[in-house]
């Protein structure tokens, strides 16, 4: 393995915006090089974990060690062999981070657009994440084989956009199989083989791990300089903790061990470490007599974002829920939980995520692997707040926030929010963006479509705005985003009552200018979907003392059962039966049932 010199090596990714074909291109390239030999020849080979493939959206980062030899051009160029790893990125925002240190490991990207549809957000994002590694991008062009395919005229857009030559595009059909020679031509020619002297002290970039019962961490790495192998002395530079490694090996998929690993090379690493926040993406692993002087620059160790509180439907599944956590944060450094309390709900977990797509990840795994009913509160940004003692403290949960007397700033966190659209739908997006506190930083055109670029609060963004987003740019608009820091904010607290009594689980953190339309909305969308009550049930949403909006849960006007007096028993079973299936999924507060669906009232879309 480590005999092959780095120069027949070439390190690449494929990026794209999302659908634009990654996976198939990934796949087309495997069968093309034979790696998808006698296996089972699945749909989306690089797509490891099962929820991941039924969403259609690649979590994992999986690298792939393919040959490729070149074949003899009539000239008597061509015949050698070289190493391609193919590092697959994940193609959501809320694992940017993890993408920027994918790419890190590389030389150079295939920029994979759509023929079709042409530069969107993400293309744009990953473009630039692409450039700030100094990575070597070549355009491909896919899906030429569609009616609609405008290929030249999609090349010209990332010309215009990116400023990536229009004649440097390769045109190719990943699924009709267009072009796959020339790409692979493409990444041996064009993107340089890595560098970095295997003598050196070693220095090599953790871009993901997962986490195995038996090895423990397993890290992926890309080693820059020196050489590691089993029985080698290792630092984590970051985490400032050392480890003897166990094995090394590539991927071809699936792990294959081998001797070493030298700079250049792209591979695993196992050392027994059991805590996969010891190991975080982005850290450097270095000899621990031996030092690089300094680490992989930009290391950010992984921070959720977004919180949510998830209880158990039946208290009784409280362990349950905690072994579970447990398991699933053993392989996800970016996911937190910590105990917390609820009048309403009783014992949970405060949650924390890298955004939306990652929460909504978690709870499906908890739900559908570990067969939990659960409650998820509805999701918050983490919030600095300054008290009149001029103490500062982060706070994430709405349920803390203190009230107005006793503090005297509130700051929010702010995203650079990148919309793509056509020129059509720009006055209505921006509309949309200035509802949602955003405010202008460029809008650039292209042909006939448009780049808003916007700085908007985080929190803004979370609930229900890409599917407004969508909704009124008719599916065509697409967004990505960054984080940004801390801004001011004249935000408020927004608690909800039911009969009441105020639900600590319900409390929300609003703006000022926002409270009583989001009072009002969350009033009515309870009053909606809390079940009938022998009573009528009060709801109210409240700043401080002040009731701002209120509805009523009216009673029911006849018992259920009632008529079933002197009727059949097991009629009367029957409809016993199917009241407590639909109860799955309520929560008793009080004397009042209320459905999950209530806690995310705040989430319902305002059309
Ligand atoms: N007509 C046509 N369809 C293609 C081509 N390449 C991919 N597709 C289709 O486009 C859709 C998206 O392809 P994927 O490979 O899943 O896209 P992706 O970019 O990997 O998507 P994510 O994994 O969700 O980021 C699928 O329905 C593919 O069959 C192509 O060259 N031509």
């Amino acid at each position: 393995m480590s005999a092959r010199p780095p120069a027949a090596t070439r390190n690449f990714s494929i990026i794209a915006h999302v659908d634009h074909g990654k996976s198939t291109l990934a796949d087309r390239i495997l069968e093309r090089l034979g790696a998808m030999g006698e296996r089972d020849k699945r749909d989306q080979t690089l797509d490891t974990l099962e929820l991941e493939r039924e969403r259609g959206i690649t979590i994992k980062s999986t690298p792939i060690r393919l040959e490729y030899t070149r074949p003899l051009f009539e000239d008597g160029t061509g015949g050698e062999t070289y190493v391609l790893n193919l590092i697959d990125t994940p193609g959501h925002v809320d694992f940017n981070y993890e993408v920027s240190r994918s790419l890190a490991a590389c030389e150079g990207v295939l920029l994979l657009v759509d023929a079709s549809q042409g530069v969107e957000a993400q293309t744009i994002v990953n473009a630039y994440l692409a450039i700030d590694n100094n990575l070597e991008i070549v355009p491909v062009i896919n899906k030429i084989d569609l009616p609609a395919a405008d290929p030249e005229g999609a090349a010209k857009e990332l010309e215009d956009v990116i400023g990536i030559p229009a004649e440097d595009a390769v045109f190719a059909s990943a699924k009709a199989g267009i072009g796959i020679d020339e790409i692979l031509e493409a990444v041996v020619a064009r993107i340089p083989p890595p560098s970095g002297d295997p003598e050196a002290p070693l220095k090599a970039l953790i871009f993901d791990s997962f986490y195995d019962a038996y090895q423990g961490v397993i890290l992926f790495v890309r080693v820059l300089e020196g050489t590691v192998s089993a029985k080698d002395q290792i630092t984590l530079m970051n985490a400032d903790r050392s480890f003897e490694v166990d094995k090394v090996g590539t991927f071809t998929p699936g792990l294959v061990v081998g001797e070493q690993l030298q700079a250049g090379a792209v591979g695993w690493v196992a050392a027994g470490i059991k805590d996969i926040a010891d190991a975080q993406v982005g850290d450097t692993l270095t000899g621990r007599e031996r030092k690089t002087p300094e680490a992989f620059p930009g290391f950010k160790p992984a921070q959720p974002v977004v919180f949510s509180g998830l209880y158990p439907t039946d208290t009784e599944d409280y362990r349950k829920l905690r072994d579970a956590l447990e398991k699933l944060k053993l392989n996800d450094a970016a996911f937190s939980f910590d105990p917390e309390t609820s009048e309403a709900l009783g014992f949970g977990f405060r949650c924390g995520f890298l955004g939306l797509l990652h929460a909504e990840i978690i709870q499906e795994r908890l739900e559908r692997e570990y067969d939990l009913d659960l409650i998820a509160t509805a999701p918050a940004v983490v919030y600095r707040v300054t008290l009149t003692n001029g103490d500062v403290f982060e706070t994430q949960n709405p349920a803390e926030f203190p009230t107005r007397d006793r503090m005297t700033s509130v700051e929010e966190p702010y995203i650079k929010l990148s919309v793509m659209l056509p020129e059509d739908y720009v006055g209505p997006v921006m509309g949309l963006l200035q509802e949602r506190r955003g405010s202008m930083v460029t809008m650039n055109y292209l042909g006939k479509r448009v780049e808003l670029v916007y700085e908007v609060p985080f929190a803004e963004i979370l609930y229900d705005f890409h599917d407004r987003l969508k909704s009124i740019s008719r599916g065509y608009a697409s967004m990505d985003y960054e984080q940004l820091g801390y801004r001011d904010g004249d935000l408020r607290k927004v608690d909800i009552l039911v009969n009441n009594e105020i639900i600590d689980a319900l409390a929300v953190i609003v703006h000022e200018t926002k409270a009583y339309a989001l009072g009002r909305k969350i009033v009515d969308k309870m009053a909606e979907v809390i079940p009938r009550q022998m009573f009528p049930v009060p709801v109210q949403a409240t700043i401080g003392a002040k009731i701002i909006a209120r509805a009523t849960v009216k009673a029911y006007r006849k018992d259920v059962l009632a008529k079933c007096y002197g009727g059949d028993i097991s009629r009367k079973k029957k409809l016993l039966n199917k009241q407590k299936k639909g109860r799955a999924r309520m929560k008793q507060i009080g004397t009042v049932e209320v459905p999950q669906e209530a806690f995310l009232a705040v989430l319902s879309t305002d059309e």
